[in-house]
């Protein structure tokens, strides 16, 4: 199955430690990741192979709207940072507004996605 990872920059670090806390699974589970740019250059060098897409800002996160609305993506974990203004807002809710019109996942925090991993 594929997973999208996203995180603001206030929250890349939260992410790089969600995933460490759950490689096994995404490992042993035949998962593929993709993500936006900035995240997955973060996530890349933490030693997780994923496929990077355009940075959220130029049009990231409209890409992975696109693989959910095509059926191609099946779960997004979207660590959002409430407290920052983004340039792309039209595009988070893009993709936030597909996951529900698809019946995607989506985890907008530590949280939710660790209850997600569980149900794996
Ligand atoms: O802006 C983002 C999500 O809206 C994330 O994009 P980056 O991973 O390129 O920083």
């Amino acid at each position: 199955m594929e997973i999208a990872i996203i995180a603001h920059d206030g929250k890349k670090a939260e992410m790089v430690q969600f995933l460490n806390q759950h490689k096994d699974l995404l490992l042993n589970k035949n998962i593929t990741l993709i993500s936006t740019g900035t995240t997955g250059k973060k996530v890349k060098k933490a030693g997780f192979d994923v496929t990077r897409l355009l940075s959220g800002p130029l049009g990231g996160d409209a890409q992975i709207a696109a693989r959910v609305a095509e059926g191609k993506c099946n779960m997004v974990l979207f660590f959002r940072d409430p407290l920052e203004k983004h340039p792309h807002e039209p595009d988070v809710l893009m993709l936030m507004r597909l996951c529900d019109v698809h019946d995607v996942p989506l985890a907008t925090n530590p949280a939710t996605a660790d209850l997600l991993m569980k149900a794996l």
